[in-house]
């Protein structure tokens, strides 16, 4: 196989970016990118199928799994015994110390949601991450603020990007690579050995699966590099995010294929609410009301979390709660509120039976921990509340037009200024930003953009009278733009006008895009070479 490294060589990537790492890099795709490309082939034919009118179902091919009530998943690893609190969050240099030291019991790094995947955020991330396991990572900024890891530390884990999106910045054979192989290999090729030697071992997040064969590519991947980088067999773990309405069908058996590496699953409530949209956006039944009232207590979302809390607790697995948006702010008013919710938040998740939950900010790691603690006392998670008396069917999961709300005015605006403001930060390389004292991320952006797309596929009626229209909405869009550019210089108003011509393809046109980063990617981030425009 051939292969080049198209991203430039900044200050210390060649230490990332060994002859030895991505001689793995490159065997880990002449080994698996076939299937990859494959899986992605059945997502999209099952996308279609949704289309003409079907609906997803628990398999009938795996009920031996569900019904097998012997089968577990491994004992939890060294450093992931005890998960009440994770934080979340790019590996940036900065927040890779402050996340560290931030008192939660995990760090997911997050290339990601989190994260643009620009070359300097991919490479720059991996070297963070060995810097700081080997305790080089300390500095002092501009100010004069100084920036040092302390004594006790976060475990780290992390979340490689998805199946759906490629690395431009190294090409096989004249085809960018797998970017959940760039990140996960990179990442194990390094970090593996610094991580058991620390008394821990390398540990993932498994982003946006949509069903059980995906974790099944996954398993035999670990099988394979274990092999490969002589780790013992069983030394990777990962949690998995269910995250997609179809492989919510699918908790036990994706569990079942990882069991010897599975540390779990995750609800990973946003891009659940955008894969619901994205699925079913063209059936009425299925119309959401503003996003605000889409809440984790509406009948899907609550049978969603019922459902996994239950499936891992069966099986000896870990069930970890999911991210709340609100995040701390200035003002004390709106920063006390944005407490309260996310109490209250974490009070359902460990009322519930989760084991931990996810924060954004290190300023909601205490609120999160004191809600656990109160919950889980000394003992390190609640896995034996087996969680016996729920139940939930296939109508329970797809219960979408029982949630209660309406669309409005400003609900409307807020799906629009949050999809512009986030694409025009994701150009220019943040892949998290607070807006309007809420996180915003990739998944969140992406169930602002689809929602529009099915109001306006809809003619959804406003609250207020009206409905939603191709020449409100575009209206909409215009002023938000202009109130994005006010006062800007040329190159940065350049990237809003961008941002806003993401919004119109990705949400205005006929077709609903399964992802919008994957094309404004190929377009517009990462390394290009004129010959790899058209292939990517
Ligand atoms: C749908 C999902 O997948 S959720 C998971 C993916 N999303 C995320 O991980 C989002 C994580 N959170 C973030 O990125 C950030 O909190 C943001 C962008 C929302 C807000 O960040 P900021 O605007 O910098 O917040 P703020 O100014 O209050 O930060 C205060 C300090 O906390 C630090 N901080 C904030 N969030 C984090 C974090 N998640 N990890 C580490 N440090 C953090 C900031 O770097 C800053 O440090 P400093 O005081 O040393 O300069
Ligand atoms: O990754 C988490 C989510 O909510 O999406
Ligand atoms: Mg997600």
């Amino acid at each position: 196989m051939r292969y080049e490294v198209i991203g430039p060589m900044a200050e210390r990537f060649d230490e990332v970016l060994t002859p030895e790492a991505l001689e793995f890099l490159v065997t880990l795709d002449s080994e698996f990118a076939a299937r990859r490309v494959a899986l992605l082939d059945t997502r999209r034919a099952r996308r279609d199928r949704f289309a003409t009118g079907q609906l997803p179902d628990f398999l009938p091919e795996t009920i031996g799994v569900r019904a097998d009530p012997t089968w577990r998943v491994a004992p939890p690893a060294p450093g992931l015994e005890d998960r009440r609190v994770e934080i979340t969050g790019p590996p940036e240099r900065k927040m890779t110390i402050n996340a560290l030291n931030s008192g939660a019991k995990v760090w997911l790094a997050d290339f990601e949601d989190a994260t643009a995947p620009t070359w300097d955020n991919v490479i720059g991330g991996q070297l963070n991450l060995m810097d700081a396991l080997d305790r080089r990572i300390d500095f002092t900024d501009p100010r004069g603020k100084r920036y040092a890891l302390g004594e006790e530390l976060a475990t780290i884990v992390v979340r490689p990007r998805g199946w759906h999106l490629v690395e431009k910045g190294i090409v096989v054979d004249g085809r960018p690579i797998s970017a959940s192989l760039v990140d996960f290999g990179l990442y194990l090729f390094h970090c593996a050995r610094r991580q058991l030697a620390a008394g821990a071992g390398p540990y993932f997040y498994l982003p946006k699966l949509e069903d059980h064969r995906e974790a099944r590519l996954w398993n035999d991947i670990f099988v394979f590099a274990q092999h490969y980088l002589k780790l013992p067999q069983g030394t990777i773990r990962a949690t998995t995010l269910i995250e997609t309405i179809t492989a919510a069908f699918e908790m036990e058996e994706i569990l079942y294929e990882l069991r010897e590496h599975s540390a779990g699953l995750n609800a990973g409530r946003w891009d659940y609410i955008f894969s619901i949209i994205k699925n079913f956006g063209q059936w009425p039944d299925f119309v959401l009301p503003d996003r605000a009232a889409v809440t984790m207590t509406v009948p899907f979302m609550r049978a969603y979390t019922e459902l996994l809390v239950r499936t891992c607790h069966r099986r000896g697995a870990h069930a970890i709660g999911g991210m709340a948006a609100f995040v701390p702010a200035r003002d004390p008013e709106v920063n006390a509120t944005a407490l309260a919710k996310v109490q209250a938040d974490k009070q359902r998740e460990a009322g519930d039976g989760f084991d931990g939950s996810w924060v954004a900010h290190p300023g909601l790691v205490s609120t999160c921990r004191e809600v656990f603690d109160a919950v889980l006392g000394e003992r390190p998670n609640q896995l034996d509340r087996q969680r016996d008396e729920v139940s939930v069917t296939a109508a329970d999961l797809l219960s979408v037009d029982k949630t209660p709300g309406q669309v409005t005015e400003s609900g409307l605006r807020s799906n629009i200024a949050v999809a512009l403001h986030y694409i025009d930060a994701w150009l220019g390389g943040a892949g998290a930003v607070a807006l309007w004292n809420l996180m915003e991320d990739a998944a969140t952006a992406e169930i602002a953009r689809c929602q529009l797309w099915q109001w306006l596929h809809h003619g959804t009626p406003l609250a207020e009278g009206g409905s939603v229209t191709s020449d409100r909405v575009r209206a909409m869009l215009a002023e938000e733009l202009s109130s994005l550019t006010e006062g800007r210089g040329d190159a940065e108003r350049e990237r809003a006008a961008q941002a806003a011509r993401i919004v119109e393809e990705t949400a205005l046109g006929e077709d609903l895009p399964a992802f919008f980063t994957t094309g404004a990617y190929a377009r517009h981030l990462g390394p290009r070479r004129r010959s790899l425009a058209a292939a990517s």
